[in-house]
């Protein structure tokens, strides 16, 4: 369990993290979502001791994370998987943290395995990938069979194979009641993983909910309709209370909002409308994450014209 209250950390005029209070439960997978710049990195320090707080406390187990006795028990962090010393191989990277942490040797064998290095022990961590260097440090992160682990953007630059494994770990270390809390700007990467989400946007926390109420709450759902006769449709939807958007590429189909789907299909059905396609639309949590952060993004690029999404037809 980690709790945060009132935690805030001022660098110079910048408040990167701003009174977070939250609690991330054992027993799930915990995403920490936000844009580029929103304060993730900064909170996973805080918890972890590595800064200061300017003002609140953040606790782990019911305990500040420095005053555990046994860290490596405690807390299992990736951090900055690439923070290896190059020259070491693999079994002498975590035979090294083992012996400073008075961790069993044995248990190097155990999370080279675990993390599917074994065929590479002894091959010194320099010539590693990416998504092997993100493997031995979440070895490293499970080397004191911690019951809470923490893991900042893990699956940055890994391959689809190596984002399958971490996510089907995360979700088998919170099945086995561990606490784990996983930082990522890949939305699309949280809908399959997480099973509670914390959103902050400039150091201030925006949600903190199921990846179900977070999509209920912070999108619309839509419909996806296609039809040779689409102005005709668009002005009924329009007249009766609904929302068209229309695709510039595509002028026979129309995205729809704020009418239910059988209303749609009756004032099609009552005024002779052709339809090809009547589609439910669930938004995807990238949709309503963009939504929610909109004002909270730190930078934002400048689209061109010809991407921007459809022309709206206002009610
Ligand atoms: N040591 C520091 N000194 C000054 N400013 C800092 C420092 N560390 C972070 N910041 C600033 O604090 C804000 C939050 O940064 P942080 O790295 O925590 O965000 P993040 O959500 O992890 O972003 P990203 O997804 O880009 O990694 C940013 O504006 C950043 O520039």
């Amino acid at each position: 369990m980690i709790e945060a209250r009132g935690l805030t950390k001022r660098y110079g005029d910048k408040l990167a993290v701003d009174h977070l209070s939250f609690t991330v439960k054992p027993g799930q997978v915990t995403g920490f979502l936000g844009p580029n710049g929103a304060g993730k990195s900064t909170t996973m320090r805080l918890i972890l001791g590595l800064d200061a707080p300017t003002d609140g406390s953040v606790t782990v187990n019911g305990r500040p994370f420095a005053a555990a006795d046994h860290p490596m028990r405690e807390v299992g962090a990736l951090l900055d998987a690439k923070a290896i010393h190059g020259g070491r191989s693999a079994y002498h990277h975590l035979l090294c943290l083992a012996q400073t942490n008075d961790l069993p040797a044995r248990r190097v064998g155990e999370v080279l395995e675990l993390v599917g290095l074994t065929e590479v022990t002894r091959k010194r961590s320099k010539g590693f990938s990416l998504g092997m260097g993100q493997r031995l440090g979440i070895a490293a992160a499970l080397l004191g069979d911690p019951r809470v682990l923490m893991f900042d953007e893990p699956v940055n630059g890994l391959d689809p194979e190596g984002i399958l494994w971490i996510r089907n770990l995360m979700k088998a270390l919170a099945a086995e009641g561990r606490t784990v809390f996983v930082s990522s700007h890949l939305m699309s990467e949280m809908e399959h993983t997480a099973d509670h989400l914390l959103v902050i946007g400039r150091g201030r926390l925006i949600a903190d909910c199921t990846v179900a109420e977070f999509i209920e709450q912070n999108s619309e759902q839509q419909v996806k309709v296609r039809t040779p006769d689409a102005g005709r449709l668009a002005e009924l939807v329009t007249a009766d209370g609904g929302r068209v958007s229309t695709d510039a590429a595509d002028a026979t189909t129309l995205r729809i909002s704020r009418l239910p789907l059988e209303r749609i299909g009756d004032l099609a059905f009552e005024n002779r409308v052709r339809l090809h396609e009547l589609t439910p639309i669930q938004a995807s949590l990238e949709e309503a994450f963009m939504e929610l952060t909109k004002e909270a993004v730190e930078y934002h690029a400048a689209v061109p014209a010809a991407q921007r999404p459809s022309e709206q037809v206002e009610a």
